[in-house]
């Protein structure tokens, strides 16, 4: 947490520090209390704010050091529920001397601790636009993100909708849309040269507002993104429909009775939500529709940007004056043909260049993006927007992944509980470093090893996986397909786990690994590197520190360096290998953290302007 004091002036901004809860409403005597005071000082330099209203008048005494100090209130900042938000004060003359206000000098302070325990000041009306969202659709992290963010910025105050298609694929994973009623608001959005009727689905469901975009092109078997023969061919048309449809919901949809309104704070997650920020700007803000919101480009993925031909710029409903914000040129050595132009709509680009806003899921892979190799080519547009680009480390759903009363394992066990058990769980692509695998299996299961994996992607890795197995089946199994009862088991069976992505952009797999005691030997890339402090032994006068391995560079022989000292060290020093379990589980891992973050990356997205209008 950052608090801002300035002296003599002496401005302070409440956002955040203040420890009341949001429908807690101004206008009866309340006490407040913020910190100014660094973590270990914090109970002696407290400075309490306490004021008193009647409704008519409003007096403003601050405590310090236990001594009470009055001081008249110049103008109190209050947002549109009239919480306060902020206020200005001024001295009264002989003012005490307060040792920790340095005068004309900015202070920051920094408590993380007190953050967490306190819920949020400003609350917003925040849409998620998201393709997957856990429960209801989820082939990635994706889907686990925005199931579980959504829920814990619920329940610090704020209004929140999440915004998805209603995939029907004719199977068993239709029964989590059970839950779901049609709203019964049939809406018309205009894109692909004509009028799209969509209807909208919604449950109420741990006090956010999921709601389902409903359209016969969501109806089809596979999963959300295509099927047994790769991608499907309409998806920028799906997921057009579907910011659409998300631009049109906070209008139209009157959730529990009342509709979000234009006031609200869109987070467009990745390239299926990319048009929103765009449509922001392009269709509604010319007719003074959603002057008031911003929109935050929230990027899990830079290498998916939803690229087409140019020529399907017009099917997208915007005007032709927008085209720019899409446009895409490949290089020449990326064309395909003597007259092929280069020339394309970027999707993801559109939302970069129009969002308030970017976000990344870690703070390493936020600076990534903006280097040649990390960038996909967008590494000097996103420099280009540096200052409103940045990174905050995923949180986990700590009850869905939790080793004491996981549904899915078949013993439970807890830190003060550790009884016996190197596998991989993820998509079956490059991304996920699998050719590393590959190259590096046959020497591993030269040792005294097993190895299990779980995934589904490539054909070929698919097949490598069936092949291993029947080779080498004491030792290696390999579980095709995507099954989140066997990813739970496999986190809590396994020793280690290993990532050996070539780029991750948080990684959430490490996180639940190191949950469940399981230690992540992980490429120090992005996110990996964020999470996992690779072990040493010498810390703490002996007693060790780190949670496991990140190793570099990416090659065969480091990843079987890595994974062998950590064999060597799970085989010949248990204490040692218990403290990595430990200090894996008692790591930090829930949204707490990370919710209290992207509030504070909300409050900046309402400081200015919207930024495309
Ligand atoms: N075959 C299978 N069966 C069952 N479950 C499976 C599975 N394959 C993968 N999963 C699950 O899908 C999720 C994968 O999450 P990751 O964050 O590791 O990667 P992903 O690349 O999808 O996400 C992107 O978005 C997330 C969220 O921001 C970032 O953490 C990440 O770096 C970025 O690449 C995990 O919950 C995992 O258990």
């Amino acid at each position: 947490m950052t608090l801002l004091l300035m002296y003599p002036t002496f401005t302070c901004k409440l956002n955040h520090y203040i420890s009341h809860k949001p429908s807690v409403k101004w206008g009866v005597n309340r006490q407040f209390a913020f910190s100014s005071c660094s973590k270990n000082s914090r109970t002696s330099d407290c400075i309490k704010l306490r004021v008193s209203s009647d409704n008519s008048q409003e007096k403003w005494f601050f405590t310090y050091k236990d001594e009470e100090i009055h001081r008249l209130l110049l103008g109190g900042e209050k947002d549109n529920s009239a919480s306060v938000d902020g206020f200005q004060l001024v001295p009264q003359s002989g003012d005490i001397e307060v040792s920790n206000f340095h005068a004309d000098k900015e202070e920051k302070v920094v408590d993380d601790d007190l953050t967490k325990e306190k819920l949020t000041e400003v609350t917003y009306n925040i849409v998620f636009v998201t393709s997957e969202a856990s429960p209801y659709s989820k082939t990635g992290g994706l889907g686990d993100v925005c199931g579980s963010l959504p829920i814990a910025l619920a329940a610090r105050g704020h209004r929140v909708m999440v915004i998805s298609p209603r995939y029907m694929h004719g199977g068993p994973s239709d029964e989590k849309f059970a839950g779901t009623t049609d709203l019964d608001c049939r809406t018309k959005v205009y894109c692909f040269g004509g009028a799209q009727d969509v209807d909208f689905f919604h449950e109420y469901r741990e006090g956010v507002d999921w709601v389902f975009v409903d359209h016969p092109c969501y109806h089809r078997p596979g999963n959300p993104y295509g099927d047994m023969y790769g991608a499907f061919g309409d998806n920028q048309f799906r997921f057009t429909l579907l910011c659409h449809a998300a631009c049109e919901a906070p209008l139209v949809l009157p959730l529990g009775g009342f509709t979000y309104g234009e006031k609200c704070l869109f987070l467009a997650n990745d390239w299926p939500a990319g048009l929103v920020p765009v449509l922001l700007a392009a269709k509604y803000r010319p007719h003074g529709i959603y002057k008031d919101a911003r929109s935050i480009a929230v990027i899990h993925n830079l290498s998916h940007q939803g690229v087409e031909p140019a020529a399907t710029y017009g099917n997208l409903g915007l005007p032709s004056e927008f085209y720019g914000a899409l446009e895409w040129v490949f290089p020449t050595w990326a064309r395909t043909h003597a007259l092929d132009t280069g020339q394309a709509v970027n999707i993801l680009k559109g939302a970069i260049v129009t969002s308030d806003r970017i976000l990344t899921v870690s703070q390493g892979y936020s600076w990534e993006i903006t280097t040649p190799d990390g960038g996909y080519g967008m590494n000097e547009l996103l420099t280009s927007r540096k200052s409103v680009l940045n990174g905050i480390t995923n949180g986990i759903d700590v009850t869905e992944w939790d080793p004491s009363s996981d549904e899915h394992i078949a013993s439970h066990y807890t830190v003060d509980d550790l009884s016996g058990k190197v596998g991989f769980i993820g998509r079956l692509d490059y991304q996920k470093g699998i050719d590393i695998i590959l190259s590096a299996t046959p020497a591993l299961l030269q040792d005294d090893v097993q190895f299990v994996m779980l995934g589904s992607g490539e054909k070929q890795y698919e097949e490598w996986m069936r092949a291993t197995e029947a080779a080498f089946s004491y030792k290696f199994r390999g579980w095709v397909g995507f099954n989140v009862p066997i990813s739970h088991q496999i986190t809590a069976g396994c020793d280690i786990l290993l990532m050996p992505s070539r780029f991750e952009p948080c990684g959430l797999n490490q996180l639940y690994a190191m949950r469940y005691g399981t230690v992540p030997v992980v490429h120090g890339t992005g996110g990996l590197r964020d999470t996992v402090k690779t072990f040493n032994p010498y810390a703490k006068e002996g007693k060790g520190e780190g949670t496991g391995w990140a190793f570099s560079p990416l090659t065969r022989e480091c990843t079987l360096n890595a994974l062998r000292v950590a064999i060597r060290t799970y085989r010949d020093h248990k204490t040692t290998w218990e403290g990595l379990m430990r200090r894996g589980m008692e790591r930090e891992c829930s949204w707490d953290n990370a919710a209290v973050q992207y509030e504070q990356v909300f409050q900046w997205a309402f400081i200015d302007p919207p930024y495309a209008s």
